[in-house]
């Protein structure tokens, strides 16, 4: 489980996040919500260790994270981080970009699990092929399963449904479905696709400039209030 309080972070003299408090839990999907520019990414990052926050606490399955923890070693403490624009290494084929994630786990475990496949069948027939040669879709398919090879306990997505075609977007949202239900992964999804969010979240957060505005169970979260909350 995932515990953070009072999280703040600059960008040179520009303070982004203030004082963010919240927890994800495992077996649930937390979405963090909010118009352009909120700052949705910017916690990612802290969280995952690619941008330092500046002040306040993280706790991962009651452990302290630092705030110097680079992202490396947060990686291997069970933080899997699916970026936005996803990352993909494009003169990589499938196989070495699922491989990268093999930096995080011992050597002993460095196979590709067969779930990998079971959840994303194009990338077994793909594997052969170079990520930049793969669709929009195909890419975001293999940035999750390249976050999967470590099985994180904590699985950060940044936009997943971005500028994806609808049956792709409906496979992820059924993989998101799965990695919940097996109980043990802690997931959290930046999503802006409303009606995507809505439906998979189990709790809500919500952003606007930087600071919380909504911290709520689904079952405390109105549909129409959350939409004006994170609608422009
Ligand atoms: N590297 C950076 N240097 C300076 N400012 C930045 C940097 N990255 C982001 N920002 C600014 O920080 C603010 C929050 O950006 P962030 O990307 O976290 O927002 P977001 O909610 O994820 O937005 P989007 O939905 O557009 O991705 C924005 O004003 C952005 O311009």
């Amino acid at each position: 489980m995932l515990a953070i309080q009072n999280l703040t972070l600059h960008y040179g003299h520009s303070q982004i996040l203030h004082d963010i408090s919240l927890t994800a839990k495992p077996g649930a999907v937390t979405c963090l919500m909010g118009t352009n520019g909120v700052g949705k990414t910017s916690l990612l990052k802290a969280i995952s260790g690619t941008h330092p926050r500046s002040g306040g606490t993280m706790q991962l399955d009651g452990a302290d994270v630092s705030a110097n923890t680079p992202a490396h070693a947060r990686a291997r403490a069970g933080v899997g981080y699916v970026p936005q624009g996803r990352d993909i290494f494009p003169l990589m084929t499938v196989r070495e970009n699922l491989q990268t994630g093999y930096a995080c786990i011992p050597k002993a475990d460095w196979t590709i699990p067969d779930e990998v496949f079971d959840l994303f069948p194009i990338l077994k027939d793909f594997l052969n092929r170079r990520g930049g040669d793969l669709s929009g879709g195909q890419q975001q398919q293999l940035a999750i399963a390249r976050a999967m090879i470590a099985q994180p306990k904590l699985l950060l997505l940044d936009e997943p449904t971005e500028g994806i075609q609808p049956n792709i977007i409906k496979q992820i949202g059924e993989v998101i479905r799965y990695l919940r239900s097996k109980g043990d992964m802690a997931i959290i999804l930046v999503e802006q696709f409303f009606d995507f969010a809505y439906e998979l979240g189990d709790h809500f957060v919500a952003l606007e400039r930087g600071r919380v505005i909504h911290d709520a169970p689904k079952a405390r979260t109105a549909r129409e209030d959350l939409l004006a909350k994170v609608s422009v």
